[in-house]
């Protein structure tokens, strides 16, 4: 088999570290003439856990269908006890995004899906305003207004509904300003990433970027996080910084981070789009 239509997954795994995984994993796919395209792992010692991705393709028909594939796996999954997924890598992930007034990562995001350099289908577009309906509408993609800002838990409910309603796997917060309830943070576990406009864990929550002017700092930043109940504190998944002096003003900081978070937000995505991230307790592994 070959060319670019060649079938071609994507596993990824979790479990306590010992001898054998990757073993294992290479026989499994070895047996099904399963050929590696890419192979990472990491062993955390601390934690004693161990992290592998690796991204195969078919070389005949021994290997059979996603649905096999996974049926086949679960034994070795099994074995090691295993967090894990096998993903056809065709498989677009299904992104639900959360924007207020700012328009920067929202905009960055539709074009990069738009010109097919962010491999997603974005399910629809959900604002507490009715700023970003006609740059969202222009995509031909679905604007959901939500309930206005005061009714937290209708909002919530609304913006849930539809996550659930579009069967979306994750929600991006994409300059979305408004604090998500430990409820939903609950419900929408490891599925929820967040850009925030600092070098976390400086300056979390509101005006980082005035904070960061009053504190007369050299470098400012994004952070793209998943979200946990706790602000700004969840495990990071991206992150970039740009130079700034005295010169610059509150405004020069905001229109320089807007760039940076626009960037941080889009490389997390599309790591998320390719299963390069996994979760790590309170941390991350992204196998770039
Ligand atoms: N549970 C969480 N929810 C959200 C997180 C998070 O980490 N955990 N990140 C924020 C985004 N954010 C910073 O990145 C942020 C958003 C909003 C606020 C804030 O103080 N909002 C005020 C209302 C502001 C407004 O209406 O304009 C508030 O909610 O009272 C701080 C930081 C997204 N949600």
């Amino acid at each position: 088999m070959q060319g670019s239509n060649v079938p071609s997954w994507v596993l990824t795994l979790v479990c306590a570290d010992r001898v054998g995984i990757v073993a294992a994993v290479s026989r499994f796919l070895a047996e099904r003439g399963g050929f590696i395209t890419d192979s990472q792992q990491y062993a955390d010692r601390d934690a004693g856990r161990f992290f592998m991705r690796v991204a195969f393709e078919a070389t005949d028909e021994r290997i059979g269908t996603t649905t096999r594939l996974r049926e086949d796996f679960a034994t070795v999954g099994g074995e090691f006890g295993m967090d894990w997924q096998i993903t056809a890598a065709a498989d677009r992930p299904r992104m639900l995004i959360a924007v207020s007034k700012g328009s920067h990562c929202l905009a960055d995001l539709l074009h990069r899906w738009q010109t097919g350099t962010l491999a997603i289908d974005i399910m629809g577009v959900v604002s507490n305003h009715p700023d970003m309906r006609r740059i969202t509408e222009w995509q031909g993609i679905p604007f959901h207004e939500l309930p206005p800002n005061g009714d937290k838990a209708a909002q919530e409910e609304a913006l849930a509904a539809i996550f659930e309603r579009t069967w979306s796997d994750y929600l991006i917060l994409a300059r979305y300003m408004q604090v998500l309830s430990e409820e939903l943070v609950q419900r929408l576990e490891g599925r929820c990433v967040n850009i925030h406009h600092s070098f976390l864990p400086g300056f979390k929550g509101a005006r980082p970027y005035h904070r960061a002017h009053e504190r007369g700092v050299k470098l400012i930043g994004a952070t793209a996080h998943f979200v946990t109940a706790d602000l700004d504190e969840g495990p990071i998944i991206e992150q970039a910084v740009e130079r700034v002096d005295h010169r610059a003003t509150p405004e020069d900081m905001i229109r320089i981070g807007r760039d940076i978070e626009a960037q941080v937000l889009a490389r997390a995505v599309g790591w998320l789009a390719d299963r390069r991230v996994l979760l790590n307790g309170g941390k991350t592994v992204v196998f770039r």
